[in-house]
């Protein structure tokens, strides 16, 4: 079955926090419509970009585009961007079933609110691992009162402006900040009486019944702690992999990760019930808290709990927060198990300093910047000039290196490219240092998404990985397969994950500031397999004016 939809994407004014501001809207809307597709089918998206004067294009996160590396929608690296007033149609197979979401993919865009889900069934007669009666989706987002503009040219003027913390944090797309912090009430661009804006109603539950939250975080800083007061959570899926059912209270969810989770309906039904999310991993104290009400049939669905609602877990609790991150297995005979050994090691050491006066991001002293020519264009034409020749580190001199004291560097900005055999097994560690060069003592968190593929996660560790001493100690038996994996404050992750899919893709820090300031690296595999690329993807940068 193919599924065909067609979106204007422009800019509105929206009060999702009661703060109007400048938002990228989809129809309109933002967030936008929850896409619905079944195991199998096809995808049909027809953007137009009427931005007036913004480019876009859309990455369809999760869904790894075998077959078509094209409609990725990685500007810069799978396609050139979508001008104003031009239209691009991506079109897609969804190949496993499973909780995804889409969001822009230019530039810092996703702040702006052009975002969504992509829920994927099972085929009709193959029943799941577990049973619920009916599903709901719950997509989690900070939120600012600047505008993107405003965060992108802070982040790459010479005099530097960190985002800073969100002002508040959006559940289903919908906040409360409260206007008063803004001495005059921010001169009638806040108001708290605007219907958009307030919390939320998730659902109605009927008493006694159990239902599938899926869940997605596509916050562009903030990592989250998700929970639903008086009621525990059964977490089954994560990132369309079912898991060994996990029982939790608070869910931490990352930037770019899903997971479904069973919540039974057992509370006192004569009243609602408080869902909230918080900060965790950075200051909590600036960003008002996402809430919405868990309403039980009966009751005015937007009636306020009588309580006072959660105050969430300790912001700087990273334990409890690795904890977590461990208790996630796959579910036995769900999951491919990994192959027993990898062909190649990149160890990816992330630093932030200063170069050429810019402060950036670095992996392995490189920091990314996004070429004019698309990598999967450039590479597959044979366009050497268009992206480094030299390949980056495989590795840093990790014997050596003191991850809480990182020399002061000069590292390089350019457009590196690890090329990967097709077909071959690749471990990557990701590595987290303290920014003691920069003078402050912290480690922040880092979620990375791996595009096209999906990785077993063999572990996460605190300190520094040590090959000989660490590698033995990773988890071969039963990991999850995840697109998006966190890296905690001083510490590594290790995941392994299969090159088998021809084409450029993107590997990065999920978190909007932290990939524009150059946190990722581009993967090749197999680019010479990738079929005649489609005409629309090409026409910026060196391809401008070709006819291929
Ligand atoms: O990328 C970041 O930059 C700032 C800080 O490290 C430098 O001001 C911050 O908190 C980030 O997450």
């Amino acid at each position: 079955k193919t599924h065909h939809h067609t979106w204007n994407i422009s800019y509105q004014y929206k009060s999702l926090d009661c703060f109007e501001k400048l938002a990228v809207t989809i129809n309109g809307e933002s967030p936008g419509p929850t896409i619905r597709a079944t195991q199998g089918d096809t995808v049909v998206v027809t953007v137009h970009n009427k931005l007036e004067t913004e480019n876009t294009a859309i990455h369809w996160h999760g869904i790894r585009q075998h077959n078509s590396p094209w409609a990725d929608g990685t500007a810069g690296v799978t396609q050139c961007p979508i001008l104003p007033g031009e239209t691009f149609t991506y079109r897609f197979v969804v190949d496993r079933p499973g909780t995804y979401m889409y969001h822009a993919h230019y530039g810092m865009q996703r702040v702006a609110g052009l975002d969504g889900m992509l829920i994927v069934s099972v085929p009709e007669g193959v029943v799941e691992p577990f049973v619920y009666d009916a599903e709901h989706t719950v997509l989690l987002m900070d939120w600012w009162n600047k505008t993107v503009y405003d965060q992108a040219v802070g982040l790459s003027s010479p005099s530097f402006k960190f985002v800073g913390e969100p002002q508040s944090l959006l559940i289903n797309g919908k906040g409360v900040f409260n206007c008063s912090r803004l001495g005059n009430g921010g001169g009638g661009a806040c108001s708290m009486t605007r219907p958009e804006c307030g919390w939320p109603t998730l659902f109605t539950a009927v008493p006694g019944r159990t239902y599938r939250l899926r869940i997605g975080s596509l916050t562009s800083l903030s990592s989250l702690s998700f929970e639903i007061e008086g009621h525990t959570m059964t977490v089954v899926e994560a990132d369309g992999y079912y898991v060994r059912p996990t029982v939790v209270k608070n869910l931490f969810i990352y930037s770019g990760e899903t997971y479904s989770v069973l919540v039974t309906a057992d509370q006192d039904p004569s009243r609602n019930y408080w869902a909230a999310s918080h900060i965790v991993s950075r200051d909590p104290n600036k960003t008002a808290p996402g809430r919405a009400i868990f309403s039980y049939a009966r009751n005015d669905p937007r009636a306020l709990p009588p309580t006072t609602p959660p105050a969430g877990p300790a912001w700087d609790d990273t334990g409890s927060r690795i904890n977590q991150s461990n208790l996630f297995v796959a579910l036995p005979g769900h999951v491919e198990p990994p192959p027993a050994r990898a062909d190649r090691r990149l160890l990816l050491l992330n630093t932030q300093n200063w170069i050429g006066g810019h402060l950036k991001w670095a992996i392995n002293g490189v920091s990314l910047s996004f070429p004019a020519t698309p990598y999967l264009v450039a590479m597959k034409q044979g366009l050497r000039s268009e992206f480094d020749q030299i390949p980056p580190p495989d590795s840093y001199d990790y014997k050596n290196y003191d991850i809480s004291r990182p020399p002061v560097t000069n590292g390089t900005v350019s457009h590196p490219v690890y090329r990967l055999a097709i077909g071959s097994v690749v471990d990557l560690v990701l590595q987290n240092t303290i920014q003691s060069n920069l003078g402050f003592n912290v480690s922040h968190t880092h979620p990375w998404h791996l595009h096209g593929h999906d990785m077993w996660v063999l572990g996460y560790g605190e300190g520094k990985f040590d090959p000989e001493a660490d590698g033995g100690k990773l988890n071969m038996r039963n990991p999850v397969m995840k697109n998006t994996v966190v890296l905690h404050p001083q510490g590594w992750t290790a995941v392994r994950f299969r090159a088998d899919n021809p084409g450029v893709w993107l590997f990065h820090c999920h978190l909007e500031s932290h990939v524009y300031m150059g946190m990722g690296v581009v993967f090749e595999a197999g680019v010479e397999l990738v079929p005649r690329l489609p005409a629309s993807i090409i026409g910026c940068g060196r391809t401008k004016g070709h006819h291929y």
